[in-house]
C-alpha cells in the first residue's frame, strides 16, 4: 500500500513523540511491505517562528493533499499572549479540514491498573470513548471574542447541523460497541444544551437499539472517578468534551496514554495525542510517547483499514508496558523511569521481534 502522511511536530514535547510515531511506522513499513511517503511541515509556534503564521499556507495545502495527518502537539510559553498563538493554527488546521468528530479511546492497559489513581477494582473493565464536537462552541464562536478593558466576552454558539452530525457519528460508534450512548450537557442552564439534548433525542429515532441518557456534565465529571466503567460511548460539545477527556485519562494512568483521532465528513483525518506541549517537559527526554503511538494505529486502522498493522502497534505498547520501559509520569518510581528514546528502542525492537515471531510462526504451521 502507498500512502502520504503528513506529519506535524509541532512544539515542546510534539518534536520527541513525533520521533515516536516516525520509528514505528518505519518499522511497520519494512515489516508489512508499505511505502509511507512523509512530509513534514511546521505548525503552531515553530510556525510563527519562521513564517509568523501558525498555519502557514503550504502546511494545510500539504495536509489536503495526504491521505492522513499526524499531529504532535503545538503551544509554549514562549509564545503565550502573542498577538498570533500556537493555538490559532490547532484550531484553524481543525476548521479547514473540517474534522468535527475528535474520537478519544479511554482503555486501560492490564499492567497499568495499579498505577490508576482509582482504585483498581473501578479501572478494570474500562473501555469507552469520548466523542467530542471539533469545529464549535465556544473555541470557534463569531465573533470569536470581545475584550474592552474590564469586560471580556466568549460566545457558545451551536447550530443545530452541527449537533446532528457529531450526534449521528456517536450513535453510529456506540451501535458497533455495547450500544450504550451518555450526552453530556448542561441543559439545566445553557441554551446551546437544550437544543444539543433536543436533537439526540431526534436522532435516537433512527438508532432505537442504542440505550440513550442524559447527564449533567458536573455530574458526569465525578461519574468518571466514581465509576469509570459504566460509560461506553460519551458524546459531548467542544469544551465539556476537551476537560473530560484530560480528566478521564488520569484513569489509564497518565494524559499521555490517550490518541485521538479527529475525522471529518470525507476528507483525509488528523491523529493526534490528547495532552499539549507540556512544556514542563519539553527538551528532558522525558515525554510519554504512547498517546501519540497509538494515535498512528487509529491512522493505520481507520483511515488505512491496515487492522493487522494496527494491532502490531497496540501489542507493542502492551508488550513495552508490560516490560516497565516506560517514562516517570506511569512509571513505578523516577529511578525506574526510561526516557522517551529508551520507549522507542523498546517500541522498534518489539514490533521487530513480533514480526520474527510472525514469521517463525508461518515457517512451522
Ligand atoms: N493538541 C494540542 O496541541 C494541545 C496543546 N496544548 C497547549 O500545550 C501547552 C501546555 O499546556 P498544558 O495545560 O500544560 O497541558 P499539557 O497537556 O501540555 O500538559 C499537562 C500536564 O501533563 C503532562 N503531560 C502532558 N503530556 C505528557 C506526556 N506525553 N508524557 C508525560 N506527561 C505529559 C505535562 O507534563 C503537564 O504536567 C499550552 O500552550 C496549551 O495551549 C494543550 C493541550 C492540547
Ligand atoms: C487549543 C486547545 C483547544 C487544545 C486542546 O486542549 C485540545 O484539543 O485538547
Ligand atoms: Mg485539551
Amino acid at each position: 500500500m502507498e500512502k502520504m502522511i503528513t506529519v506535524l511536530p509541532g512544539d515542546g514535547i510534539g518534536k520527541e513523540v513525533m520521533e515516536a510515531a516516525r520509528a514505528v511506522l518505519h518499522v511497520i513499513e519494512k515489516r508489512f511491505d508499505h511505502v509511507f511517503t512523509i512530509i513534514e511541515k511546521e505548525i503552531g509556534g515553530a510556525a510563527i517562528d519562521r513564517t509568523g503564521e501558525p498555519l502557514p499556507a503550504d502546511t494545510l495545502a500539504s495536509c489536503q493533499q495526504s491521505d492522513a495527518i499526524l499531529l504532535g502537539a503545538v503551544g509554549g510559553p514562549k509564545w503565550e499572549g502573542g498577538a498570533v498563538t500556537p493555538e490559532q493554527g490547532l484550531l484553524a488546521i481543525r476548521h479547514a479540514l473540517k474534522v468535527y468528530a475528535n474520537v478519544r479511546p479511554v482503555s486501560v492497559f492490564k499492567d497499568l491498573t495499579a498505577l490508576s489513581p482509582l482504585k483498581e477494582a473501578h479501572v478494570t473493565g474500562v473501555d469507552f470513548i469520548i466523542v467530542r464536537e471539533l469545529t464549535g462552541g465556544l473555541y470557534f464562536a463569531k465573533p470569536k471574542e470581545r475584550r474592552s478593558e474590564d469586560e471580556a466576552v466568549d460566545t457558545l454558539a451551536y447550530h443545530r447541523q452541527e449537533i446532528t452530525r457529531i450526534v449521528t457519528k456517536a450513535f453510529q460508534l456506540a451501535r458497533k460497541r455495547k450500544k450504550k450512548l451518555t450526552s453530556v450537557d448542561k441543559a439545566n442552564v445553557l441554551e446551546t444544551s437544550k437544543l444539543w439534548r433536543e436533537e439526540v433525542r431526534a436522532v435516537h429515532a433512527a438508532f432505537p437499539d442504542v440505550t440513550v441518557e442524559h447527564m449533567l456534565v458536573d455530574n458526569a465529571a465525578m461519574q468518571l472517578i466514581r465509576k469509570p466503567s459504566q460509560f461506553d460511548v460519551i458524546v459531548t460539545e467542544n469544551m465539556f468534551g476537551d476537560i473530560l477527556s484530560d480528566e478521564a485519562s488520569m484513569i489509564t494512568g497518565s494524559l499521555g496514554m490517550l490518541p485521538s483521532a479527529s475525522l471529518s465528513e470525507n476528507g483525509p483525518a488528523l491523529y493526534e495525542p490528547v495532552h499539549g506541549s507540556a512544556p514542563d517537559l519539553a527538551g528532558s527526554n522525558s515525554a510519554n510517547p504512547f498517546g501519540m503511538v497509538l494515535s498512528v494505529a487509529m491512522m493505520l486502522r481507520h483511515s488505512f483499514q491496515l487492522e493487522e498493522e494496527a494491532a502490531a502497534i497496540e501489542l507493542a505498547v502492551q508488550e513495552v508496558v508490560r516490560t516497565h520501559v516506560v517514562t516517570s509520569d506511569i512509571a513505578a518510581s523516577e529511578q525506574q523511569a526510561a526516557t522517551t528514546s529508551d520507549v522507542i528502542e523498546a517500541l522498534v525492537s518489539c514490533l521487530e521481534i513480533e514480526a520474527a515471531t510472525a514469521t517463525i510462526h508461518e515457517v512451522y504451521q
